[in-house]
């Protein structure tokens, strides 16, 4: 198992190239379901959960070409409909073949993903929603099967509990080739749920109130042949500046778009950064700055992003003063912190919130990654503290990040890959 050795001490600084967003890529790769006609993806990342989604595809018959700009890929022929077990359970947004399934095949069988390091995660929301557009869902062995009879789902009028991202995603594909209206409410309104939303409006689709807690949706008999950029990632934009302000350096975010972050961005400002944007690019300098531990509080979009709550709780960790970090989207997503104290943090953990008061040093140790977010940030406490950080289980960072190590060592950072 391959881990990062990080030697610290060195302010990060230059440019850095943001690649496509992993949660963007996801959705969008398995839409490629719902159309018989060529599908063209451009900036997708070089990313291991990229290569489990086009492995699963292929099982379903789908074939991908890598281009010099991304894939492009066919589904002329959907051959099989089952997501199995051993594909799904490297990835939990395998689900999301559920929806897409249902809808261009009227039956679908993916394997239900596992509890993970960051919360149980139950999917009842994807089923509740097929079985409203009128789906015989039931879960057999381990798999959610679904089936239509035959028949097109039916549009339908959801309601969503809890604001999910990949739910909304989902029912999203669904209704886009289901009969007649459907309208989502509740629905998340994260960028990468727009972009999703965009690329099936560029295929054919009817959907109104992007970017809205209410989606509309008209379904369509079927959808053509489309070429889609995916987005930039928000969150390895966010965690580079961190990267950046926790190091006392001077970055500048490419390829990206500020207006993806607002919220992290005003937190780092909050934090004692200076920021500059342009249409697409930010940079951060930290240069003869003090960094001020922040309050930080999670929720789905436009708000703070979970997915950038470990890298804010080291950030806190090497500021002045205390920062509380209250997590309200995944029970379970402090596993960075006996970490981050094996390295010298000082954090109290309290049922959802972690106080979290500044030191003036970290120190180097062996730490585990525990999932993917966890990771990044034991890197950046990595690319703060004294001596040498090894970070353990690094194939977490590979699921999410693009050649990390490679990026961060063009800023001047030590790190160095080490396979086992
Ligand atoms: C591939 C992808 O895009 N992953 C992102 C997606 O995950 P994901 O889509 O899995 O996360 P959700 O938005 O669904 O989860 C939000 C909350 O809703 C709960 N819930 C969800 C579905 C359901 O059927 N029932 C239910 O109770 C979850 O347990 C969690 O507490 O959004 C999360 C929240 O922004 C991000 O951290 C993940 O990076
Ligand atoms: C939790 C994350 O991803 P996933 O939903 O793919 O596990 C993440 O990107 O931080």
């Amino acid at each position: 198992m391959d881990k990062f050795v990080v030697s610290g001490g060195v302010p990060l600084s230059g440019d850095v190239i943001i690649s496509g967003a992993k949660n963007a890529a996801l959705p969008i790769l398995f839409a490629s379901i719902l159309t018989a006609e060529k599908f063209e993806l451009t900036n997708v990342p070089n990313l291991h959960d990229i290569k489990t989604t086009l492995g699963l595809l292929a099982e379903l018959g789908i074939t991908s070409e890598k281009t010099s700009e991304g894939y492009i890929l066919s589904a002329s022929a959907i051959t099989s409909t089952t997501a199995p077990y051993e594909q799904v359970r490297k990835m939990r947004a395998s689900i999301l073949a559920l929806g897409p399934l249902v809808a261009r095949c009227g039956e679908a069988k993916v394997s239900l993903p596992g509890g993970c390091a960051i919360g149980a995660r139950p999917v009842n929301l994807h089923i509740n929603g097929l079985q409203q557009m009128g789906a015989d869902v039931t879960v057999e062995h381990g798999y959610i099967v679904a089936t239509t009879h035959g028949k097109k789902l039916q549009g339908a009028h959801i309601i969503f509990d809890t604001v999910t991202v990949t739910g909304t995603e989902n029912l999203l594909m669904a209704a886009v080739l289901a009969e007649g209206q459907t309208i989502l409410e509740n629905a998340a309104r994260e960028p990468e749920v727009i972009d999703l939303a965009n690329c099936l409006i560029a295929m054919g689709a009817k959907i109104s109130g992007v970017g809205s807690d209410t989606l509309v949706i008209d379904g369509v008999e079927f959808l053509h042949a489309c070429k889609h950029s995916i987005l930039p990632d928000r969150i390895e934009t966010g965690t580079f500046l961190v990267a950046a302000a926790v190091t006392g350096g001077q970055v500048r975010c490419l390829n990206t778009s500020a207006k993806l972050l607002e919220a992290v961005i005003k937190k780092l400002q909050d934090a004692g950064a200076a920021i500059e944007i342009t249409e697409d690019s930010i940079s951060l300098d930290m240069r003869g700055r003090k960094l001020k531990a922040v309050n930080v509080k999670t929720a789905p979009h436009p708000a703070f992003p979970t997915d950038m709550q470990a890298q804010f709780t080291v950030l806190n960790c090497v500021a002045e003063g205390t920062g509380t970090i209250h997590e309200t989207i995944f029970e379970n997503r402090f596993m960075h912190v006996p970490e981050l104290h094996r390295m010298g943090a000082d954090i109290e953990l309290e049922g959802h919130s972690a106080i979290v008061r500044g030191v003036k040093t970290l120190t180097g140790a062996e730490v585990m990654a525990t999932d993917l977010r966890a990771s990044a940030c034991l890197v950046i406490a990595g690319l703060f503290a004294d001596d040498e950080t090894s970070v353990n289980r690094i194939y977490h960072l590979d699921r999410g990040y693009e050649q990390l190590e490679v990026k961060l060592s063009k800023l001047g950072a030590n790190v160095k890959r080490v396979s086992a």
